[in-house]
């Protein structure tokens, strides 16, 4: 059975004169895995930090519902690890984890065992014993996981928890989320679609401020993949100008060119890279290359993205 796990009505928020979120709706199925999906400046930090309770809305409402039903204080049933997670230097990991199960509110066996345990899972079991100083930016930022999952929260909200790291820390967290993200659902932002169709099953994806899209990514792709052509022809004049020609014909929905590539948003596919290819024979112009398929994830991001 699917539950909602957070319920989020109208949320906005107004630095002064401007709306930076504006009026969002969505809910969170308890189990899943979410991603908060936009470009910069699209409000996902603010969208985050409210839901996590750091910053107060200016209207609207969020609702965590434990067990189905609404929480008072969500704020204990969150962990939370944000773009710029702070550590101290001086501190072993162990220590910081020590630090945070209390500041959580652990009896002091609960944080023994909680840290020995998160450390175990977030592979920093030796490094633990060493200075935070000492560590990579993939090292602080499992231990950011591990802080923010010490008292084992129903939701775990993260923001851009892998933008700032090289391939191995990007790999190494986003392998570690996806074995968390089975006991524990998981929100996180991130503006590259990638990192949410690695691991995410739903995402919600804003511009402005707004909600551009929203639904569980197999739907998304479902209903908004469309025929696509991509078709390359050499780089001499009259096969630019076919390509050009070819873009105009009755059954191109839509095109872009650039230098001697097209890619044409079409009806049927099999009957236009037919007539394509037809046409390109009679005119004596070579084809390169020519895909027919659909259109993907990113087309459809980078359309709602510059749209
Ligand atoms: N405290 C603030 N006061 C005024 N404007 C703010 C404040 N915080 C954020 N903003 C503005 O709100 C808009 C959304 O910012 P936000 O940080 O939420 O975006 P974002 O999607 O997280 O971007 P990024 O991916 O760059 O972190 C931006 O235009 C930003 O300049």
């Amino acid at each position: 059975m699917t539950r909602t796990l957070l319920q989020v009505r109208e949320l906005s928020k107004r630095f002064k004169e401007r709306e930076v979120v504006k009026g969002i709706s969505f809910n969170i199925t308890e189990g899943s895995c979410a991603a908060l999906l936009g470009p910069n400046g699209a409000g996902k930090t603010t969208t985050i930090s409210m839901l996590a309770g750091l910053l107060q809305p200016s209207g609207g409402s969020i609702e965590l519902l434990v067990n189905g039903s609404p929480t008072t204080d969500r704020r204990p049933y969150i962990g939370f690890l944000p773009q710029m997670p702070v550590f101290y230097p001086w501190m072993t990991g162990v220590e910081f984890l020590l630090y945070a199960g209390e500041l959580a509110g652990l009896t002091s066996r609960e944080v023994k065992s909680e840290t020995g345990e998160w450390l175990e899972a977030v592979g920093l079991r030796e490094a633990g014993k060493r200075r935070i100083g000492s560590y990579s930016g993939g090292m602080k930022q499992r231990l950011g996981l591990a802080q923010a999952l010490i008292h084992r929260p129903k939701l775990l909200i993260l923001d851009e928890p892998v933008s700032a790291l090289d391939p191995t820390g990007r790999k190494d967290v986003l392998t570690l989320l996806q074995r968390i993200r089975r006991e524990t659902t998981v929100l996180f932002s991130t503006h590259v679609l990638h990192d949410a169709e690695e691991i995410c099953d739903e995402i919600i994806m804003i511009r402005n401020g707004d909600i551009a899209l929203q639904g569980s990514l197999d739907h998304v792709r479902r209903t908004y993949s469309e025929p696509v052509i991509r078709l390359e022809v050499g780089g001499d004049e009259a096969s630019r100008s076919w390509l050009t020609a070819a873009c105009g014909k009755d059954f191109v929905i839509h095109s872009e060119v650039s230098g001697g590539r097209a890619k044409m948003k079409v009806a049927n596919v099999e009957q236009a890279s037919r007539a394509l290819m037809a046409d390109a024979v009679s005119h004596r112009i070579m084809i390169r290359s020519l895909e027919a398929g659909h259109s993907t994830l990113e087309d459809l991001f980078l359309k709602v993205v510059q749209a």
